[in-house]
């Protein structure tokens, strides 16, 4: 994966975070981290590069990417959150 300057910034945060977690699992707050901008800057990128980061240590399962719609979920190969949650129409 290539990312560009801030996609790099965005991705080594949430690598340190995961080396935060697994020298202490128990001592380490969440990371809440919310990656904003328009249209086709890159964001699918990052989740792109994240996902590939955990099958590449072994931890896909400890992933769970989701989407709001279908179309989000599409792009991201990932689930819907009703889908994540169990939800039904009912
Ligand atoms: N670092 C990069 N180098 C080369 N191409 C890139 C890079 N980042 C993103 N792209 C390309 O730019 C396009 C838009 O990227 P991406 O889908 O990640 O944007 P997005 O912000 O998730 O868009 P949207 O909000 O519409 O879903 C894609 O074709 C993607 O492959």
């Amino acid at each position: 994966f290539t990312l560009n300057r801030k996609q790099s910034i965005v991705f080594r945060l949430i690598c340190r975070q995961l080396d935060r977690v697994h020298r202490d699992e128990s001592g380490v707050p969440q990371l809440c981290q919310f990656i904003g901008g328009e249209g086709g800057t890159g964001k699918s990128r990052i989740i792109g590069a994240v996902a590939a980061l955990f099958a590449r240590k072994g931890i896909p399962h400890r992933l769970l990417v989701t989407a709001t719609s279908g179309t989000a979920v599409a792009n991201i190969d990932g689930v819907t959150i009703h889908s994540a949650c169990g939800f039904s129409k009912d």
